[in-house]
């Protein structure tokens, strides 16, 4: 489907870019840039291999690390150097019709985040939350019934590990009160922008629930509603889960069904995000004592490859350009560095985006990498990942490896030049709040990359596929392998049994204790 665009790109941003999946390989990514110059539009599209996994580990200077080409160079696209003066508009008392958007009504930024368990007694219902999500683990149409019981199965499997995990960090999640400081300063932000707004936090999985924010914004009569994932980069699990949420809440509701919304779906290009982790990068390698020889090691947390391949997520795509961004920033300051890219945090046996952090950690020890640092790209707060993850288990396993050497970039968390870009993000997206309610679904399509929650869901999952199971219990999962169809069977035997137990409250599992005799419902 290319993207034909009729109506004139609005002024800004300078360029707009969505790309566009299929749920069948080849995948095919398309883009759209509205050019700012005199209203003309161009829609460049891009066929690439659908081979997306292949992965090999180098170590030079300019050479990445993962395969990715033709597709790559075609979506490199300017930063948006050119932030729309706003602040004149908002200022003004004689207003022109974009300075009345901004100050004729009631504006909220709700920011959607993951949420974490905020004591031990909280890990396991916080799974529970996780798995329960279609987005994480999509049953087949006819075992919808089943999300529920599995999700509580597999949670209550996985709390002892993930338990352990939280109690080395403090016996909690950070991510509540780091998100509520970056709320707090991005509404200050505006403030100091001219542009006074209500930011409100909404988490997928634990406390303050989307649904809770959701109410708070209604109590407040918010009636322009900016949502921002705090996810640099658009994957299925993590922003497309909370906007489905977001999409149902607004369904059922007739307050919000009219209240107007714009949808920032990824920012991992923006000039101010990617200065902001070049400045925090070149920061961190001064500190070692031959700052050249390090090798810059961008860790994002991974997905089921099948999420890529199959389902058609931007993830993998919108992490490489973003580490190309940052690369390209650290070489205008005359920092060229070797880097490379690779994917931690696996859950259970099935496939996960590679290169893995683990094993390239060893890799690069035998090749005889001395000096690492480590930089987690994926999320913009401290959170179990950083804390545990690579700052315990992968220095120990790099320090084994051979490399003598390691370093740790920080979260970006309220990082000033970071909070600003957000507000600049926020304020940009303004004069699009309430154009997504036009019924030309043309002019709705020029409006890219901000979008309303349905419009941006019909994006990237028009056929709400079946998504992998990435959990151990699931050791058969749905790949395209040779065993699929093995495995399909053998999941539908376990999926029996698990009614049957669930609908009797008898069976093995009661017996040992794994399910309880009343299953919880959403905390
Ligand atoms: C961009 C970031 C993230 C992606 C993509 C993502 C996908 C994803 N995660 C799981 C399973 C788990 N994630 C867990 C914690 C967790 N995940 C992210 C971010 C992404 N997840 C964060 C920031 C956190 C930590 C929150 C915190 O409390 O600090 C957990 C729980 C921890 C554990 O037991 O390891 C699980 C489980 C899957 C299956 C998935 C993609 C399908
Ligand atoms: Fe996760």
């Amino acid at each position: 489907m290319n993207i034909r665009i009729q109506a004139p790109c609005p002024p800004s941003p300078s360029s707009a870019f969505s790309p566009r999946f299929h749920h069948k390989t080849p995948l095919i990514l398309r883009r759209v840039i509205c050019s700012s110059e005199g209203g003309s539009h161009v829609v460049l599209q891009t066929e690439g291999s659908s081979d997306v996994s292949n992965s090999s580990v180098t170590i030079s200077k300019h050479k990445r690390t993962f395969g990715w080409s033709k597709k790559q160079s075609l979506l490199k696209q300017p930063l948006n150097k050119d932030p729309m003066p706003l602040r004149a508009l908002l200022t003004s008392s004689t207003q022109d019709t974009s300075a009345s958007i901004v100050n004729d009504g009631k504006i909220g930024v709700l920011l959607l985040n993951l949420g974490g368990p905020e004591t031990l007694d909280d890990v396991q219902p916080f799974l529970f939350n996780l798995f329960a999500d279609p987005d994480i683990i999509r049953l087949p149409r006819l075992f919808r019934f089943l999300q529920k019981p599995l999700a509580q199965f597999i949670s209550v499997a996985r709390a002892p590990k993930s338990k352990e995990g939280y109690a080395s960090i403090g016996g909690g999640s950070p991510l509540r009160q780091i998100t509520d400081a970056q709320a707090k300063e991005l509404r200050k932000a505006l403030y100091e922008k001219n542009v006074a707004a209500e930011v409100y936090v909404g988490m997928r999985y634990w406390h303050p629930f989307t649904e809770e924010a959701i109410e708070q914004i209604k109590k407040d009569g918010v009636n322009k509603l900016v949502v921002l994932p705090l996810y640099p980069q658009f994957s299925i699990s993590t922003s497309g889960s909370s906007l489905r949420l977001l999409e149902s809440i607004f369904r059922e509701d007739e307050y919000l069904v009219n209240m107007q919304h714009t949808v920032i779906p990824s920012w991992y290009q923006r000039e101010g995000y990617i200065k902001a982790m070049a400045n925090l990068i070149e920061k961190e390698l001064k500190s070692f004592d031959r700052p050249e020889k390090v090798m810059i090691f961008f860790s994002a947390h991974g997905v089921p490859l099948a999420y890529v391949e199959e389902a058609g997520d931007p993830y993998k795509a919108e992490m490489e350009e973003c580490v190309d961004l940052i690369m390209e920033e650290l070489e205008r300051r005359k920092i060229d560095n070797p880097y490379t890219l690779a994917y931690q945090s696996r859950v259970g046996p099935v496939e996960w985006l590679k290169p893995y952090t683990d094993e390239t950690i060893i890799e690069l020890g035998e090749k005889g990498v001395k000096s690492l640092l480590a930089v987690p790209i994926s999320f913009v707060s401290e959170h179990i990942e950083t804390l545990e993850e690579i700052d315990v288990e992968y220095k120990e396993l790099a320090l084994k490896s051979g490399i003598e050497k390691w370093g740790r970039v920080p979260a970006l968390g309220c990082e000033p030049t970071f909070i600003l870009d957000l507000a600049d993000a926020v304020i940009e997206s303004l004069p699009y709040v309430g154009a997504m309610a036009v019924s030309n679904l043309e002019a709705r399509q020029s409006l890219v990359p901000l979008g309303s929650v349905e419009e941006l869901l019909a994006t990237y999952d028009s056929q709400r596929r079946e998504l992998p199971a990435p959990v151990t219990v699931w050791e058969w999962g749905w790949t395209k392998s040779a065993e699929t169809w093995n495995g399909r069977a053998a999941m539908l035997a376990v999926l029996v049994l698990l009614f049957l137990e669930v609908s009797t409250g008898e069976g093995f599992l009661h017996q040992w204790g794994v399910l309880p005799l009343q299953l919880p419902m959403f905390p």
